[in-house]
């Protein structure tokens, strides 16, 4: 298995009474595994946990108890946190807000040359030769090498924000929210590059989402998600408009009309692309 999380728990601090501060129990013996290769949506209202159990995947948020094996290892046990160790290369992610996302003062070419340790004013040949090929894995070209930030649309951003997420050629990326803030016909387009990106590079996502038809048409099985605990898993996706708990029945028809299945949304999503 390429990601096992076992049992994780995490308490964050709560302003309390003055004199008082209380633990808030975010994250409550969390355990799954994700699969070379595999699409994991991970589906829940807003302050149940998503983004605390992602980056705890991607090893900045170091659990109070239980453990993250990537490949077997420990990530916040064997190199010590915070340390490098060769699973950094191999873990990535992409976030919903591109813009906090990048150096507004890097060109494309430093934001995507950052995890592979270019230094800021220069590059080499070959450096060079590499961020031109992710540019055109993305989608992107040539022209866009020296724009700065603020000179890029937001799916062109979001396109370097991918590009400097496959740089090191990483096997897991984290995918928090990355189209929310797009425009639905931009959406649909980086979801489009992120499903062909995972078929060439057979990469694994884990994906966090509001959007039940975008997690439809990405995923290969899906977890709803609740105040810290996994309430219910889709194993196989096309039966995501069957879900059996209440809690996930009432999100899917809080967003979608699921009556007719998973079937309908990649319909919904399909219906965008033509
Ligand atoms: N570093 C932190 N310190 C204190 N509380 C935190 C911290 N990070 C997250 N929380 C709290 O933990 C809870 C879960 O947050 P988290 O961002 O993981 O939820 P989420 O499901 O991703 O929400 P959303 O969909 O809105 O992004 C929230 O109540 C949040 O305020």
């Amino acid at each position: 298995m390429l990601l096992t999380v076992n049992e994780v728990y995490k308490d964050f601090s709560q302003e309390g009474s003055f004199f008082l501060a209380s633990k808030k129990p975010v994250l409550k013996g969390v355990s799954l595994q994700l699969a070379q290769g595999e699409c994991l949506g991970l589906i829940g209202e807003s302050g149940s946990g998503k983004s605390t159990l992602g980056r705890m995947m991607i090893g900045i948020e170091p659990p109070d108890r239980g453990e993250v094996l990537f490949d077997g290892q420990n990530i916040y046990k064997s190199a010590g946190w915070g340390k490098r160790a060769d699973w950094r290369q191999k873990i990535s992610a992409v976030f919903q807000d591109y813009t906090s996302s990048v150096n507004p003062r890097f060109q494309v070419w430093q934001i995507i040359g950052e995890p592979m340790h270019t230094r800021r004013r220069a590059a080499s040949a070959g450096t060079m030769e590499r961020i031109a090929y992710l540019l055109e894995k993305v989608g992107l070209h040539g022209g866009h090498v020296n724009r700065y930030p603020h000179e890029l649309s937001g799916g062109q951003l979001q396109r370097v924000c991918i590009a400097r997420a496959i740089a090191t050629n990483p096997a897991f990326i984290l995918l928090d929210e990355p189209v929310s803030s797009l425009d639905v016909s931009v959406q649909v387009q980086v979801m489009d590059l992120l499903a062909s990106l995972k078929e060439e590079f057979n990469l694994s996502y884990l994906f966090i989402s509001h959007d039940l038809a975008a997690v439809a048409y990405l995923c290969d099985r899906a977890l709803f998600f609740a105040e810290g605990e996994i309430v219910e898993e889709v194993p196989r996706i096309m039966e995501l408009g069957r879900v059996k708990a209440a809690y996930s029945r009432k999100l899917l028809h809080s967003v979608l009309d699921f009556s007719e299945g998973a079937a309908d949304c990649h319909c919904r999503l399909a219906g965008v692309t033509e």
